[in-house]
């Protein structure tokens, strides 16, 4: 990605970074911005080099090259100093095991100026049913809601949250969200890295999405969606059914059920067996494709019809699902 200039007052800077283990580049010339009062989403597949990337602007992990600037200052030398000022939720909780829960809260919350009042934490994110637990006994979506309790609890300017919502109960994840929205309105940066789309889709102001180590494409979700060709209204509709479908024959036949105003339907295959048909979805368009697909004599395994959404855009640019 070109380089621009940074955001006005961004709370986190990251220019060009690579890192590297052996001679591969995990991360390959990343460049991102965060400003206060915005989730900033940094969305893609496993391996995509997202949580090597927080970590660097953790501190957690050096630069092989390229920048990494957190309240504009570097999160490896000047470390003490954005300590109070940052807080970190790691994808495997990154907590001492021997301690009971709440206690560990507690003494997080006593090493900053100002904490947050912990039994209000407690309450909102569900942990008082675990507090006398010691964390090596929490389960993981336990754990990971504690852990979002020690990354606020001194009250950051920025957070860094790896995969919040990850192996949460729908609930806790509605909790967590509440919690990052309640942030936002609070004026705090908050940096997450995600592969789900609805946590992208509910969040982020701004989502960066990346691929093999760098952002290949940035915006926010209605500015994403629109710069992939989407205009209002269209919807996708995606099936599992044999693979390698004639569809050619597929787009006139739609066409056709669109009382004939041409044809205004994309489809593809991009896994094969799996296939995405986008266009102007109504009942008489869902009809005739499963006609077309009866006509073949193929059976369908499953069939969605919903609007377009970044899993789309994802696909759109590289041809490969999220997950
Ligand atoms: N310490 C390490 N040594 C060698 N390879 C590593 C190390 N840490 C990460 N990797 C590799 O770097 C790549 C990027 O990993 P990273 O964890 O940053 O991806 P991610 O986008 O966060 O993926 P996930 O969604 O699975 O967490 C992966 O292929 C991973 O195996």
């Amino acid at each position: 990605m070109p380089s621009s200039p940074a955001l006005p007052g961004a709370a986190v800077v990251v220019r060009g970074l690579v890192k590297r283990y052996g001679d591969r580049a995990v991360v390959d010339g990343l460049s991102l911005e965060a400003a206060p009062g915005q989730v900033t989403a940094v969305l893609g597949p496993n391996g995509a080099g997202k949580t090597t990337t927080i970590e660097c602007c953790e501190g957690l992990r050096a630069p092989d090259e390229g920048t990494v600037h957190v309240l504009g200052l570097d999160p490896r030398t000047d470390a003490a100093a954005l300590r109070p000022r940052v807080g970190v939720m790691l994808q495997d909780g990154g907590l001492p095991t021997g301690v009971r829960a709440v206690e560990m809260l507690r003494h997080v919350a006593a090493m900053y100026a100002r904490p947050r009042d912990v039994a209000e934490l407690v309450e909102r994110l569900g942990l008082a049913s675990f507090a006398r637990t010691t964390v090596r006994r929490l389960s993981g979506g336990q754990r990971q809601r504690l852990a979002l309790a020690a990354a606020v609890v001194g009250r950051p300017e920025v957070v860094f949250l790896d995969e919040p919502s990850a192996g949460m109960d729908p609930q806790s994840r509605l909790a967590v969200w509440e919690l990052v929205h309640e942030l936002r309105a609070d004026g705090v940066a908050i940096v997450l890295t995600t592969h789900l789309m609805d946590e992208a889709e509910q969040l982020a102001d701004v989502v960066h999405v990346v691929d093999h180590g760098s952002v290949i494409a940035s915006g926010t979700v209605p500015d994403l969606l629109a710069s992939s060709g989407t205009p209002d209204g269209e919807t996708s509709v995606r099936f599992e059914a044999p693979a390698g479908l004639p569809l050619d024959g597929l787009s006139s036949a739609l066409g056709a059920a669109g009382a004939g105003t041409g044809p205004r339907w994309t489809v593809a295959e991009p896994r094969p067996g799996s296939y995405v048909v986008t266009g102007p979805a109504d009942p008489a368009a869902v009809a005739a494709l499963t006609a077309w697909l009866a006509d073949r004599d193929a059976l369908v395994s499953s069939l969605t019809v919903g609007r377009r959404t970044l899993e789309d855009v994802f696909l759109d640019l590289t041809g490969r699902h999220l997950r």
